[in-house]
């Protein structure tokens, strides 16, 4: 019996797990799948009951379990400094305790959502792009950290921008493999011109390269691959960079895709052991209202179950089940289009739930 642990988190998280739940339940019960699942606190909603946004409850479960499903954290009543995400504690506590350091970012366009993409169809279509970023070092977590007070009175804040060389080696070789996979680019995205620590970045992607001959390795600083992504983002296959620049890069990315709600997420550790969430944070602002996209956390359980849960069917069946729903018109208000009906997150769960359950178990509707 496989065990995944649930962290539905705050806003939004509790809504998009429900379905991602849902379609986990659905594919353990076509597919005969021995899957428990537990639930645990993180984030404000672990500050709100038990006082700290990663209760030791949360992590032991978490290490105890084959993978982990979490939806989203934090929001405006925990946002001191982001009580719900800081590095010694919640999100970022979690990643960094269970060593998730290999963060993976597809951003696939579904040909149904071309409509919804803000870029034209011919820029977009058929986009199908990696970005691997580093998730556990970086300036997120770099020593020293904080805000002092100068002698004059003025109070500056600073942040270190740090990683090791094992580090940087480590996100490389998640980054050479996964290109070996696919169309054999890899892309490293530095700022090279300017900070010593993406000079070390980039001497130590260039030293493994010799190792993988059948990928081509390039390298870009990160300004130009923000305006590369929206001019022309099929030239990338895989990215590679940091911890900010991958996040900042992944969320501009979404845009590529329709929403960021469609963008799901692996954080594996060296293990392959992993913790599968939307890209997207706990958006306060539709939290509650049955408006969120649960399809990037639906999609994170497919990826769950291909990394880490070796059910590579089921995770098929997952994505299959998906593409139907958007071929039938279903659409959220984020990826809405004229035309297609527009639903909230629970109907939207319903639809996939639905369209699993008519697919035949080769992958043909029933
Ligand atoms: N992995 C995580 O848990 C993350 C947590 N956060 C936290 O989330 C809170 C809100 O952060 P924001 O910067 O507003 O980023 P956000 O990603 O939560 O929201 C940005 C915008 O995207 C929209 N959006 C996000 N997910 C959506 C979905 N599934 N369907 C439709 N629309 C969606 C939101 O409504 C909002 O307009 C903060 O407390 C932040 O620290 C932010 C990013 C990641
Ligand atoms: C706490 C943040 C680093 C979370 C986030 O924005 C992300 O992982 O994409
Ligand atoms: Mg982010």
């Amino acid at each position: 019996m496989k065990k995944v642990l649930v962290l539905p988190g705050d806003g939004i998280g509790t809504e998009i797990v429900a379905q991602g739940v849902r379609v986990l339940d659905a594919v353990k019960q076509k597919f005969g799948l021995q899957i428990e699942t537990d639930h645990a606190l993180i984030g404000g909603s672990a500050i709100d009951a038990t006082g700290v946004p990663l209760p030791d409850e949360t992590l032991n479960k978490a290490r105890a379990a084959d993978a982990i499903l979490l939806g989203a954290v934090g929001g405006p009543k925990w946002d001191d400094l982001d009580m719900a995400v800081r590095p010694e504690k919640g999100l970022l506590g979690i990643r960094s305790q269970l060593e998730l350091f290999g963060n993976l970012r597809p951003a696939i366009l579904y040909p149904q959502l071309a409509d919804a993409s803000t870029l034209k169809s011919e820029v977009v279509s058929g986009l199908d792009i990696l970005i691997v970023r580093e998730l556990t070092g970086g300036i997120y977590f770099g020593q020293p950290r904080g805000i002092r007070t100068l002698e004059n009175g003025e109070r500056e804040g600073f942040n270190t921008y740090v990683y090791s060389e094992s580090e940087i080696e480590r996100i490389g070789r998640v980054a050479f493999e996964a290109a070996q996979k696919r169309g054999g680019k890899l892309c490293s995205v530095d700022k090279h011109n300017v900070l010593e620590v993406t000079v070390l970045w980039r001497e130590v992607m260039d030293r493994l390269a010799p190792e993988y001959p059948d990928v081509e390795l390039s390298h870009m600083y990160v300004d130009n691959a923000a305006m590369q992504l929206v001019r022309a983002p099929k030239q990338f296959d895989v990215m590679v960079t940091g911890n900010m620049f991958g996040d900042i890069l992944s969320d501009c990315a979404a845009m590529l895709t329709g929403s960021i709600g469609m963008l799901p997420s692996a954080s594996l550790d060296a293990n392959n052991k992993g913790m599968y969430e939307p890209v997207h944070g706990s958006a306060p602002d539709i939290a509650g209202q049955d408006l969120a996209n649960p399809l990037a956390t639906i999609l994170s359980v497919a990826m769950m179950l291909r990394y880490s849960l070796n059910e590579v069917a089921a995770a098929d069946a997952i994505e299959q089940a998906v593409s139907k729903v958007l071929d039938a018109g279903i659409r959220t208000g984020d990826i809405w289009s004229e035309g297609c009906e527009k639903v909230g997150t629970q109907a939207m769960g319903d639809a996939v739930v639905q369209a699993l359950n008519e697919l035949s178990l080769n992958g043909e509707d029933a």
